[in-house]
């Protein structure tokens, strides 16, 4: 007879990793060692995917040579490349994503193999090409014409000139770019226990990733930043203290608060919530940073809830200009660099994952012929 289920798998602890460690009672988060408050702001996106990737900061040899291989990786397969404009016709950004990632696994040189140097070439290619994906759908649907990747250009600039049409400005990239580091990993988070349990069969990265993708989308997860930015928009700005009181009272959730790990400030907030003042300010217009912070003081008051890391990277990815539904996309893209890190890891010491269950169904049932039931 198998034990009580623990509801949402709460507490169970379901891998060993050595790639980030949460202490959720001081609000802490670490990439191999590293406090995430000391990388934010001071290690490039490109050196914390080494560091996941590939186990250290790089030094500035390792650095340049993993660029290379991210600008290389850039090119788009012959598939995904051809069917970017019908995709980005009939599926919507994360379904677009999912589809179009996994067109990039038959495109791959490495798809027959699982071995650790596969892996991590595999790795480098698909965080690279994912942003690249995501603007070239979005130009697909919008008819835009985009540049083509900059090869002098950081992950995060090219995302950004891509996707806004303009050079950014330094500080933008600077500030998108603590934004891809602070979502790159976190432990055993939905999306990735996904992929783990898809690796964990020996099946192939991109199927785990097309599998943790399809996790991530949805609102209980990495969905949650776009449905904060479409709250914003809905909430009266005079009235956001009273609607925010009526939709709890109601029962409802307000997307971008709680967490199951943080029992106290999610520490990626923390620099977030900067990040969006500093934005708003620039902005000129810093209505949608007023109402966050004042459904932030309601949401503490009445429920005692923090936000998480989807509630301020809402209005950053407003302020420097990326379409709303892209949100979850961008949040992909960060994530990607966790997640190839994670198959990297599950790869190299299996075991399949197959949890039990607990029957609750009904038992001695009398099987009747098709006329008899
Ligand atoms: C990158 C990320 O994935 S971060 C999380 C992004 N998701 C969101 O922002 C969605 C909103 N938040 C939530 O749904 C939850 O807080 C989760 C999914 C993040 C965590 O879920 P769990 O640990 O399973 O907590 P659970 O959903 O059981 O909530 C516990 C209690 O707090 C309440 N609660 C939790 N989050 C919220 C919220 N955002 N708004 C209102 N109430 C909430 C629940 O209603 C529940 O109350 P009850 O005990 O009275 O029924
Ligand atoms: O850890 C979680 O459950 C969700 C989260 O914050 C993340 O994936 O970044």
């Amino acid at each position: 007879m198998a034990d009580k289920p623990t509801k949402g798998l709460a507490d169970v602890v379901a891998a060993s990793t050595a790639l980030s460690d949460i202490d959720g009672q001081a609000g802490l988060l670490f990439y191999r060692g590293y406090d995430i408050h000391d990388l934010a702001g001071r290690t490039t996106f490109e050196e914390t995917a080494h560091l996941l990737q590939r186990g250290s900061l790089p030094n500035g040899e390792q650095l340049a040579a993993y660029g290379a291989q991210l600008v290389e990786g850039r090119k788009l397969g012959a598939l995904a490349d051809a069917n970017i404009p019908e995709i980005a016709d009939r599926q919507a950004p994360m379904e677009a994503l999912r589809t179009l990632v996994s067109l990039a696994g038959a495109d791959d040189p490495d798809k027959d193999s699982n071995s650790p140097e596969a892996n991590l070439r595999k790795a480098a290619r698909l965080t690279a090409q994912q942003p690249v994906l995501v603007a070239r759908y979005h130009a697909a649907r919008t008819g835009a014409t985009i540049p083509e990747p900059d090869p002098g250009l950081s992950v995060a600039a090219n995302f950004l000139l891509q996707i806004t049409g303009r050079t950014p400005e330094r500080r933008e990239v600077e500030i998108f770019d603590t934004c891809l580091v602070l979502h790159a990993d976190h432990t055993m988070n939905a999306s990735t226990f996904a992929a783990r349990v898809c690796a964990a069969t020996l099946s192939d990265m991109h199927s785990a990733i097309v599998a943790a993708i399809g996790t991530l989308k949805g609102p209980l997860h990495g969905g949650a930043n776009e449905q904060v930015m479409r709250t914003l928009e809905a909430l009266d700005p005079a009235a956001v203290a009273q609607s925010v009181r009526d939709r709890l009272a109601a029962g409802e959730k307000i997307m971008g608060f709680g967490h199951r790990v943080y029992k106290t400030e999610d520490p990626r907030a923390t620099h977030l919530r900067k990040m969006s003042q500093e934005l708003a300010d620039a902005s000129g217009d810093d209505k949608f940073y007023r109402m966050s912070k004042e459904m932030e003081e309601v949401v503490f008051e009445t429920k005692g809830l923090y936000p998480n890391v989807d509630f301020y990277a809402a209005t950053v990815y407003h302020y420097l200009g990326i379409p709303t539904d892209l949100f979850t996309p961008v949040f992909s893209v960060s994530r990607m660099a966790g997640w190839t890190a994670h198959v990297i890891e599950q790869h190299a010491d299996n075991r399949l994952i197959r949890p039990d269950s607990e029957y609750i169904g009904e038992r001695d049932q009398k099987w009747k012929p098709l006329a008899e039931r």
